[in-house]
């Protein structure tokens, strides 16, 4: 098997990759159904499109999990980063940051429960309107589209601590994912808020299909706001420019992998005239102070519309470049391949979100240790899941059944089967 790379911090052994190359029907004679993961392992590493594994019958209940526990360590001396490339395993190298030489003078952040991770980026509240009229005010930014998905799909022993904040006005502190995972107050400023405008005709696949208006802006995200401990993963996942650059700077030091929205980086916000808010639009990647710190971001993901300003070429040489393409899944891009993972189907009623859940849903496939290109297709998941509902989605509690039935690895792949060789996924399409 090639390798492959997870948010993990070491090199599968040979044998563990041997162990799963036994016969289709030696696997059926020990009752292991985990056909699709060992065909799953041999991307080649030519582009190509890699579509939603086709399963064996149900795991049975002797099946041993179809992975290790996912090998995360948080080490004390080397901080592993991951390697890049969908196919390759996650190095134990360590990366070069420039106070490492003063180390030994500074106190290093305590490291937190193995698998921990840092979701930051703000709540924020969304309206949607159109035809100039409202039709819809939900609870929005990425860091509540992420929790959600992190706390339906991650493995159990995995938590995560969210850094956002919030204006006294916060219209949902009792929701699900504000409530588990509660905001900072800034007393003196509004809770950022964004208007999304639905144009009437239908969008084609990759034209932007609304219009965000900014209209308010909570304060930014301080390095400071950041707890002082080490995490095994971060997410940064800002939606009005609060990730500051030295935020993400700080988050590179605490998190052994980060992963980043590009629209956390490249959102500028133009000047507030008739108080109907500010445009967002985007500014090039490369001349922002973001630009720098590229090369210690394990995965940059970007939907089709940002990835122009991300500059696909320039930033796979740096980490992982993730490009969603909506309804038609999405393109993993790294220094010397790229891959093509298929979408799942989905009826959109509210796109609001998707990259946000996909990008959760690729995290928490890290997370139990998948490859890259089997992440992105959990994320392709729950990115279907985010745009069948308005607002931050609710899972079918079968679903979450199926995430709460096993401890073992063997429930991610039971996703999959809601959705092999592209049919309906029934738990959410209206
Ligand atoms: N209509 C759709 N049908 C199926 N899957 C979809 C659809 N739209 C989005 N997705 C899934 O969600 C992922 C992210 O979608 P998209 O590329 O539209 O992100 P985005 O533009 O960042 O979304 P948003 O800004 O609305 O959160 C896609 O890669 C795909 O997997
Ligand atoms: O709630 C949404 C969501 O988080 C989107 O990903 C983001 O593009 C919007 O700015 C925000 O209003």
């Amino acid at each position: 098997g090639l390798p492959r790379s997870g948010v993990s911090g070491r090199r599968r052994s040979s044998s563990h990759v041997r162990r799963h190359h036994v016969s289709p029907r030696a696997k059926h004679r020990r009752g292991i159904c985990k056909d699709a993961l060992v065909a799953s392992r041999n991307h080649p590493t030519t582009p190509r499109i890699y579509s939603p594994p086709v399963l064996a019958p149900a795991p049975c209940r002797r099946a041993p999990p179809l992975l290790p526990r996912p090998p995360l360590r948080l080490s004390d001396t080397a901080r592993p980063t991951l390697a890049p490339p969908p196919n390759a395993v996650a190095v134990a190298a360590t990366m070069p940051e420039p106070d490492d030489e003063g180390a030994g003078q500074q106190q290093q952040p305590k490291a937190g429960p193995a698998l921990e991770g840092l979701v930051v980026g703000s709540y924020c509240h969304d309206v949607l309107l159109r035809g100039g009229r409202v039709v819809g005010e939900t609870l929005g930014g990425a860091a509540a589209f992420v929790s959600n998905v992190l706390d339906a799909a991650s493995p159990p022993e995995a938590s995560f601590s969210v850094v956002s904040k919030v204006g006294p006005d916060f219209a949902y502190a009792s929701a699900p994912a504000p409530a588990r995972h509660p905001p900072l107050l800034c007393p003196a400023r509004p809770t950022t808020s964004f208007h999304a405008r639905f144009s009437d005709a239908a969008a084609s696949a990759h034209a932007p299909d609304r219009q965000l208006r900014r209209v308010h802006a909570c304060d930014p995200i301080y390095p400071e706001d950041l707890p002082d401990r080490r995490f095994a993963y971060g997410l940064a996942v800002g939606v009005a420019g609060e990730v500051l650059p030295e935020t993400l700077e700080r988050m590179i030091r605490l998190c052994r992998a980060v992963l980043v929205d590009a629209q956390a980086l490249i959102r500028a916000f133009d000047a507030e005239g008739d108080g109907s808010g500010a445009a967002v639009r985007h500014v090039a990647l490369e001349g922002t102070p973001y630009a720098g710190l590229l090369q210690r971001v394990a995965f940059l993901k970007a939907s089709s519309e940002e990835a122009p300003y991300v500059g696909v070429e320039t930033a796979r040489r740096r980490c992982c470049v993730i490009v969603t393409e909506g309804r038609d899944g999405c393109r993993l891009y790294w220094d010397g391949g790229e891959a093509r993972v298929a979408p799942f189907p989905a009826v959109q009623v509210d796109p609001t979100g998707a990259g946000d859940s996909y990008l959760a849903g690729f995290a928490a496939g890290l997370l139990w240790g998948l490859s890259a290109t089997d992440a992105a297709l959990l994320g392709n998941f729950f990115g279907a899941a985010a745009v069948s509902q308005v607002g931050v989605p609710t899972f079918h509690p079968k679903m979450l059944q199926v995430c709460a039935l096993s401890r073992h690895q063997c429930s991610i792949f039971l996703f999959f089967r809601k959705a092999p060789g592209g049919r309906s996924i029934k738990w959410d399409a209206k």
